[in-house]
């Protein structure tokens, strides 16, 4: 399934380091698992993270999930081992970190040309710093470039603002990052909710998410999967119209018609690229 055309609603976070936690993930009803050797790693933790995770990849069982796998920065004293690691796992995303510019992921790029068994490894930009937001058009751009994920965390604190309630003081990046994604063609995928058990701030922020054009939302706990799903699918009405859209257009098509008609309305090849991801998004992955 290409990045475009699959969901994205529900992305969970994993310590790379914690065995129960991996086994669990394989029974949930998430489109993505980011396998995390970064922020939810304790420093002592990551030799042991990288084999715990390196063991749980090599066994599988995480069905047709999306996997990406978040490394530490390759300006720490983890990132070099952690690319080694990964690269031998040959896996379908590497997550990386703060990125700043385009030549940070040139970069990794360049080292998973180099490993025969990273042909097909997209690399999924963390846009989570001032440069990294004020470079997004650039970023989008660079080669292997699978997605964005959003820090929200990592962005606040660089950014000095409050958190919490409308995200106000964030929202000139969240845009800036989700227009770029856009221009590249790329999924976006929103920052985290913090306080996992609260239920209704959790779904007034996914619904505030896909106001803003989001694929779906990073989580970090499983009691959050279901809310996540439900606000990031369409409705059975959006699903229903838009295979009749399709439907239409391939048969206006067939007559040579570049325009249909449906309920009054037209139907153009935007309405129909529109139709397809929605019916992508109503698709889980489990
Ligand atoms: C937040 C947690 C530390 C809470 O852990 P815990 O108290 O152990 O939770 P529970 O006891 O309620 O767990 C119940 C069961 O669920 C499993 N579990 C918990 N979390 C996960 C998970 N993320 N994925 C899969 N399974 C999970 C437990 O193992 C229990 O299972 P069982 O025993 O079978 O019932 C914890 O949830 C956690 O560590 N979450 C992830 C935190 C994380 O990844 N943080 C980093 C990512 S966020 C980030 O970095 C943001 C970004 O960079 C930015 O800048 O914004
Ligand atoms: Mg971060």
């Amino acid at each position: 399934m290409s990045a475009t055309h699959r969901p994205w609603r529900s992305v969970l976070y994993i310590p790379g380091s914690k065995e129960r936690a991996l086994e669990k993930a394989r029974g949930l009803d998430v489109d993505a698992i980011i396998f995390d050797l970064e922020d939810a790693v304790a420093p002592g933790e990551k030799a042991n993270a990288r084999e715990t995770l390196a063991a749980a990849l090599r066994v599988g069982g995480y069905g047709s999930r999306a996997q990406l796998v978040r490394m530490n920065g390759m300006d720490t004293p983890w990132g070099g081992e952690d690319l080694e690691t990964v690269m031998d796992a040959g896996p379908q995303a590497i997550l990386l970190p703060k990125v700043g510019a385009a030549t940070d992921v040139a970069s990794i790029a360049a080292r998973l040309d180099a490993h025969p068994g990273c042909a097909e490894t997209r690399i999924w930009a963390m846009m989570e710093t001032t440069r990294g937001v004020f470079n997004a058009a650039e970023i989008a751009q660079a080669p292997r470039m699978g997605g964005f994920i959003i820090g929200t965390n990592d962005l606040a604190a660089e950014l000095g603002c409050e958190t919490g309630g409308d995200r106000m003081p964030l929202m000139m990046a969240l845009q800036t990052c989700l227009a770029a994604a856009r221009m590249g063609g790329i999924p976006c995928v929103d920052g985290v909710f913090n306080a996992f058990k609260d239920e209704d701030g959790l779904r007034a922020e996914c619904e505030q998410g896909r106001a803003l054009g989001m694929d779906g939302k990073t989580l970090i706990h499983p009691a959050q999967v279901a809310i996540c799903n439900e606000v990031f699918s369409p409705s059975q009405a959006q699903v229903d119209t838009a295979r009749r859209q399709i439907e239409a257009f391939e048969a206006a098509e067939a007559q040579g018609q570049g325009v249909a008609v449906l309920d009054g309305k037209i139907v153009e090849n935007l309405h129909v690229a529109t139709a397809r991801k929605v019916l992508a998004r109503a698709g889980g992955a489990s």
